[in-house]
Parts: structure tokens; C-alpha cells; sequence
């Protein structure tokens, strides 16, 4: 069985060093796969080797099981790691190799063969034990290298961006293995990537890291209809969001809008309470976040009564083999993720508790109030749409669907799907107690 991994407010900062992690928390379940995702240097690894114990914790509690486990020896925390290029003893065979870590604790022969043989086994290497690594391919060597992590049944599982090294095909195969030999053998599994989709392919949930701080841990579904801000919302989902600057322009007698430069759409009426908390960023600089599904090229006779009508310019075309990418102007801005990185989520279920995100809206209020004393009315759609910073809504078309450079295209937006960001990247609807239906 797995054990439970336990991390509180730990930080890590090498010597002479920048703070390589700022004050994390997270607990992994008995069992769980979770996944760390991250841009390059944001301290996965550092993470992974802090619960190994091949790295010291510079602040804060690490428990295994609830037995702080700061100062454990890595070979008393019943853990096995995997790192991108495992390497394997050159002169012993696959079994040998495989075996290793038994034949150190002097286990029975016969039972060590036996266990070799049931791990080869569900590995889909039995008919290369003999071999030595020399005569392997990436992926069969990787596989021993799993096997040997595997062997000795662990109850905590860390993998350090294992499969970065093969070629597509064998990394979707390879990662459908270690999720059926995790599942199997019960332990805790914690898996290292950059890679977006390997993530919502492996884990029961992604904790997504930033400049050391993790930015949000949620299932799959969770992180990409509920992005906790701008940076997750970009990381998380492909084609990625399609981020541009608007406003929020909320009359007291007229209907609320976001404009998006050119453009604007027109709140559905009457307001859900996710549209009504909008009123109290009136007038900020706000990022508008638009998933490929919130948007569908139609006439606006078509429009139910969520969506609002939107042109588009056609800037690029992309072709993917089972669907088209089309790259579209509409006249707004693209907005950049804020580079800073936000802080840490608040421990516990705060987050993901309404009257936390209401709280902070209203603290917003008062200077809503002065701005909309001062804030312009909706301004009439623009007559032209300019393509200078073009391409900033991407949609998706049917691949047998032929579009050309600078077709005008109607589109319709689902209002229900935007995602609406402060400046800071911080999301303020929708409100995170429910998800929307993307
Ligand atoms: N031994 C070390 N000494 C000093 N700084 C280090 C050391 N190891 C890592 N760092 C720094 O700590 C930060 C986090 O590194 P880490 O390797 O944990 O990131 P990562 O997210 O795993 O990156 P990658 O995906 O590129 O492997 C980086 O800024 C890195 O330069």
C-alpha cells in the first residue's frame, strides 16, 4: 500500500542560491498519481528529491505516512525514483539489472526470480531478460530501469520526467504502462513533467508549479475549466486559451458588455451571479480567456441564447490531420501571462470556497466605484477589424472545411465559457464553486 505524503510550508534554497521553492503545501493520498507539471526550472525536481531524501529541506515538514521524514535516510523512506536517463549496470543482464535491488537485501533466489519475472512481465520485456543493456533500445532500456524501481513494491513511486527521452509513439505507450503498474501495485505516485498533455493523460490530479510556488492541484477537469489564474489557464489545454485584453462596461440602466477592443459581447440576460460579480471590476484592465469550445464559427441567426456574435478575420491556417486550427483576428489585443508568479494557494478548501473569491471582489468594489464615476461609456463597435496584432482568437473548424487568408468569418461566443483574469492573472469569474460547461 502507498503511504501518505504530507508537505508543509517547505521551501528550499540552494546555497548562494534563489529560493528554488517558497513555502509549499501539498498532501498526496495513499495511492494517488500525482502529477507535478512546470515550466523548465520552476523546482519539480528539486520537489521530487526532497522526498527521496537526495536533496535537504531548508524549511518546513515532510511526512511519510505522518512520520516526519526531514532527516530520513533515503534508504528508510521506502521510496523509489526514476530520472529521465536511468542508468543501468552495462555488464549485468535485464534480470540481473531487474533483480538488483532484491539480491542487495540477500533475498531468496527462487523468490527474487520469481518477483523479476512477474515485473518483467507486466512491463512486456520477459523475452529480453538475458540481454545486456548494450543490446536494448531507449524504451526496452527504460523498461528495466522501471522494473528495477519497481521490484522491490515500494510504497512511494517518484518519476523524474522518465519517458522525455523517447520518440512519441513509445512515450504514449510507455506512460499507459507506468499508470497500470502504479494502479497495480498500489503505491504512491508522484510523476515529473513539462508536458502539458502527459499530465491530464497520467494524473488523478496536477499540482502546477511557477517559480517555485505552486500555482494549483486539481484533477484534469478541474484545472482546465476552473484555471485558479491566467498562467494555469495557458499552461493547461491545447490548442491554449486564446488570451486578450478587455473591460467590463456595466451602465446602470443598460445591458453589461465586455469589450474586446473591436469588439464587444453582450452579457446574457438576466445576469448569472458570475456575470453580476463582473460589475465590480468595471472598468480594470482585465485578460479575457476564450477555449477553442467557447466559440463556433456560425451566422448569428444560429445563436441560442448564450452566444453573442463576433467576426473574425482569418490570419492563419493551421491543419492537424483530425481537426483545423484557425487563427483569427477580431480586432482585440493578445494579452501575455503576467510574468509574475502569484503566490501560494491558501491551505485548505479556501480556494475553492465562494465567499473567499466574493470577499475579494468586494474588496475590489470601492475603487469600482471611483472609476465607474469616471469610466467611458461602451464604445461603438469599430467599422474595420485591424489585423496588426492578428491572430489572437484561435478556433477550431472541421478538417474537411476550407478557409482562406483574410475570410470573413461570424462567429458566435458562448458567454457562459469566458474566463475573466485581473490584471495580475488571478481569475475573478467564474466563480470557483462551479465549473462551467466547456
Ligand atoms: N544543485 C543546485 N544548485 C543550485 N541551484 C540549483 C541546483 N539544482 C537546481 N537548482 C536551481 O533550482 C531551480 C529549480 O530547479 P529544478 O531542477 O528543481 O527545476 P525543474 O522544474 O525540475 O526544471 P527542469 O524541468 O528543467 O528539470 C532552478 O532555478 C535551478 O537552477
Amino acid at each position: 500500500m502507498g503511504s501518505t505524503i504530507t508537505l508543509k510550508n517547505v521551501a528550499k534554497t540552494y546555497p548562494g542560491g534563489q529560493p528554488a521553492l517558497r513555502r509549499l503545501s501539498l498532501t498526496v493520498a495513499a495511492g494517488e498519481f500525482l502529477v507535478l507539471l512546470g515550466p523548465s526550472g520552476c523546482g519539480k525536481s528539486t520537489l521530487l528529491r526532497m522526498i527521496a531524501g537526495l536533496e535537504t529541506i531548508t524549511e518546513g515538514e515532510l511526512h511519510l505516512d505522518r512520520v516526519l521524514a526531514n532527516d530520513l535516510d533515503p534508504s528508510e523512506r521506502d521510496a523509489a525514483m526514476i530520472f529521465q536517463n536511468f542508468a543501468l549496470y552495462p555488464n549485468m543482464t535485464a534480470a540481473e539489472n531487474i533483480g538488483f535491488p532484491l539480491a542487495v537485501h540477500k533475498q531468496d533466489p527462487a523468490e527474487v526470480e520469481h518477483r523479476v519475472e512477474s515485473a518483467a512481465t507486466a512491463l512486456g520485456i520477459s523475452h529480453l531478460l538475458q540481454r545486456l543493456p548494450g543490446q536494448l533500445s531507449g524504451g526496452e532500456r527504460q523498461r528495466v530501469a522501471m522494473g528495477r524501481a519497481t521490484v522491490r513494491r515500494p510504497s512511494v513511486f517518484l518519476l523524474d520526467e522518465p519517458l522525455s527521452s523517447l520518440d512519441a509513439r513509445l512515450r504514449t505507450r510507455l506512460r499507459l504502462e507506468i499508470l497500470s503498474s502504479a494502479r497495480k501495485s498500489g503505491a504512491t505516485t508522484i510523476y515529473v513533467t513539462h508536458d502539458q498533455a502527459e499530465a491530464m493523460a497520467l494524473g488523478d490530479r496536477i499540482a502546477v508549479m511557477r517559480d517555485g510556488i505552486l500555482q494549483q492541484v486539481d484533477t484534469p477537469r478541474g484545472l482546465y475549466a476552473l484555471p485558479a489564474n491566467a498562467f494555469v489557464a495557458s499552461f493547461v489545454g491545447t490548442p491554449r486559451i486564446s488570451l486578450i485584453h478587455g473591460t467590463v462596461y456595466a451602465p446602470i440602466d443598460g445591458v453589461m458588455a465586455i469589450s474586446l477592443g473591436a469588439q464587444q459581447l453582450a452579457l446574457a440576460m438576466p445576469l448569472s451571479r458570475d456575470h453580476q460579480m463582473l460589475r465590480v471590476v468595471q472598468g480594470s484592465p482585465l485578460l479575457i480567456g476564450l477555449r477553442p469550445e467557447a466559440v463556433r464559427i456560425a451566422e448569428r441567426t444560429r445563436a441560442t441564447e448564450f452566444e453573442r456574435p463576433l467576426t473574425g478575420i482569418v490570419e492563419h491556417v493551421e491543419f492537424q490531420g483530425h481537426e483545423t486550427l484557425l487563427h483569427l483576428s477580431i480586432g482585440g489585443q493578445r494579452a501575455d501571462v503576467p510574468p509574475q508568479a502569484l503566490p501560494d494557494l491558501p491551505a485548505g478548501p479556501a480556494r475553492s470556497n465562494a465567499a473567499g473569491l466574493t470577499r475579494k471582489l468586494i474588496s475590489h468594489a470601492k475603487a469600482a466605484v471611483r472609476r465607474r464615476r469616471a469610466a467611458s461609456p461602451l464604445p461603438p463597435p469599430s467599422s474595420g477589424i485591424e489585423t496588426a496584432n492578428s491572430g489572437e482568437l484561435v478556433v477550431r473548424a472541421s478538417s474537411g472545411a476550407h478557409h482562406r487568408r483574410g475570410q470573413h468569418l461570424p462567429l458566435l461566443v458562448d458567454v457562459r465559457s469566458l474566463l475573466v483574469f485581473d490584471e495580475r492573472g488571478e481569475r475573478v469569474s467564474p466563480d470557483p464553486t462551479h465549473i462551467p460547461n466547456l
